[in-house]
C-alpha cells in the first residue's frame, strides 16, 4: 500500500511545496478523504465516477456524524442521510464482482468466518482492509450487495477523519517544536545513509524518533474519543458497582493522559506536566518516552482502543504519519502562521479545532535539505 499511498501525498504535498504554505486543518481533512477513498478501499473510481462530486458526498456524509441526531429538513444529519444513499447507489454496481467474489467465498465456508480467515492464512492470501470489513459485516448477519457497500462506506468514515486529526494534531504540535523537528531531520539523514533517498516500506520501518513523535502527539492529543463496551459481568471500580449490561465508554484522553495514576501518582496538580501542552509544550512532549523504559509501562496508549477491537487501520495511519512527515521534514521546517493558534482553538473537545483562518503553516525551505525519491 506504501506506494498508492505515497503517490496521494506527494500530490498534495506538490501543491503545498509551491504555495509555501499549508492550512493544516482544512489541508488534513482533504488528504484524509483522499487516503481513505483511494488507498484504503481500493475501489476504481476513475473514469467511473465524477471523483469531486464523489468526495463531496463523502465530505457531506461525514458532516453528519458531528451534528444532532434529529433528522429535521435541512439538518447537518439529514444531508448526511441523503448524500449516504448517492454514495451506496454509486459504490453497489463498482462493487458487485469482488461482493460477488467474497459472497461465494463466504458460502463455501459455510458462513464461518474462522474457517475463511484460517483458509486466507493458509493460501498466504492478502486480507485487504476493505474485504476484512466485508467479512466483519457477513458475519454480523449483512451479506447482500448493499451491505459490502456500507462496508465500504464503514472503513472510510473510520478512516477519514481519525487521520484528518492525526495529522492535523502532530502537525500542530511539531510545528511549535523546532529542536524536535531537528531531530527528526538527523535521523532521516541516517536514515539515508543506511537505505538511500527511497521512502519505501524498509526505511519507513527504521525511523525509531518518527515512531515515538507519533506516538507522543497522539499520546497528548488523542484523534479519538475512546470506543464503548458492554459489560458481560459486574464491575467494581473504585467501590462503584456497574452491573453487567452497563455501557461504558473507554475515554483514551482521560485514560491516557488526565489519570494521573498510571503515570507517577502526583495528584498535586490540576494539569498533569505531561499533558499540559498549553502551557509547558516542550516539557509535555517527549518521544523519548517510548525509546526507553518508559515504553514498558501499562495503559498508557488508548489512541487505538485495546483488546479484541483494536483499531485494524492502526499501523497503516502510523506508516502514512510517517511517510508524510518524511516527505515534508526531509526539505523543510515547519512553522504556525500564528504562533498561538493551540491557545485560539474554536473547540478542544472532543478534538481539538483551530478558530477560522488561524491554520496556517509555512513551509520553510531548509539549507541543505535531503532528497526523498
Ligand atoms: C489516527 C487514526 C485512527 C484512530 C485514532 C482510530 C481509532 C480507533 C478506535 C479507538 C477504535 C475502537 C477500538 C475499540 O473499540 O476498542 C477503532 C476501530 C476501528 N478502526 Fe480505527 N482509528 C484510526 C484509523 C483507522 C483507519 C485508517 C482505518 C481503516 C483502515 C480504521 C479502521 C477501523 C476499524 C475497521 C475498526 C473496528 C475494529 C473492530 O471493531 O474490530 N481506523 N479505531
Amino acid at each position: 500500500m506504501v506506494p498508492s499511498v505515497r503517490q496521494i501525498m506527494q500530490d498534495h504535498v506538490q501543491q503545498w511545496e509551491r504555495d509555501g504554505r499549508v492550512e493544516i486543518f482544512e489541508e488534513a481533512r482533504l488528504l484524509g478523504l483522499d487516503l481513505a477513498i483511494f488507498a484504503i478501499t481500493g475501489i476504481d473510481l476513475e473514469g467511473k465516477v465524477d471523483i469531486e462530486w464523489f468526495k463531496e458526498q463523502v465530505s457531506i456524509f461525514l458532516r453528519g456524524l458531528y451534528g444532532l441526531p434529529i433528522v429535521l429538513p435541512g439538518s447537518e444529519i439529514a444531508k448526511a442521510q441523503a448524500a449516504k444513499k448517492r454514495i451506496l447507489d454509486t459504490l453497489m454496481p463498482l462493487m458487485k464482482e469482488r461482493h460477488d467474489a467474497f459472497h461465494a467465498q463466504w458460502e463455501a465456508a459455510g458462513k464461518d468466518a474462522d474457517k475463511i480467515v484460517s483458509n486466507m492464512v493458509e493460501s498466504g492470501e492478502r486480507i485487504s482492509v476493505t474485504k476484512a470489513q466485508m467479512l466483519g459485516i457477513h458475519s454480523t448477519g449483512g451479506d447482500t450487495l448493499r451491505d459490502s457497500a456500507l462496508s465500504a462506506l464503514q472503513t472510510v468514515m473510520a478512516a477519514g477523519d481519525t487521520t484528518r486529526f492525526a495529522l492535523f494534531n502532530t502537525w500542530a504540535l511539531l510545528a511549535q517544536l523546532p529542536a524536535i523537528q531537528d531531530k527528526v531531520f538527523e535521523e532521516q539523514k541516517k536514515v539515508i545513509a543506511e537505505f538511500g533517498p527511497e521512502i519505501d516500506f524498509r526505511a519507513l520501518s527504521n525511523m525509531p524518533y518518527l515512531d515515538a513523535i507519533f506516538k507522543e502527539a497522539l499520546r497528548i492529543l488523542p484523534p479519538t474519543a475512546g470506543g464503548f463496551r458492554k459489560l458481560t459481568r459486574d464491575a467494581t471500580i473504585s467501590g462503584v458497582t456497574l452491573p453487567a449490561g452497563t455501557i461504558v465508554w473507554y475515554h483514551a484522553l482521560l485514560l491516557q493522559i488526565l489519570d494521573p495514576v498510571l503515570w507517577d501518582g502526583d495528584t498535586s496538580y490540576d494539569i498533569p506536566p505531561y499533558m499540559d501542552w498549553k502551557n509547558n509544550l516542550e516539557g509535555a512532549f517527549q518521544p523519548e518516552r517510548w525509546l526507553g523504559d518508559e515504553a514498558k509501562r501499562p495503559r498508557s496508549f488508548y489512541v487505538f482502543g485495546w483488546g479484541s477491537h483494536l483499531c485494524v487501520g492502526m499501523n497503516l495511519v502510523q506508516m502514512e504519519v510517517k511517510l508524510l512527515l518524511t516527505l515534508v521534514m526531509r526539505r523543510f521546517r515547519l512553522e504556525l502562521e500564528v504562533p498561538d493558534m493551540m491557545r485560539r482553538l474554536a473547540a478542544q473537545f472532543p478534538y481539538v479545532v483551530p478558530a477560522k483562518g488561524t491554520d496556517g503553516m509555512r513551509l520553510v525551505p531548509r539549507v541543505q535539505g535531503l532528497p526523498w525519491s
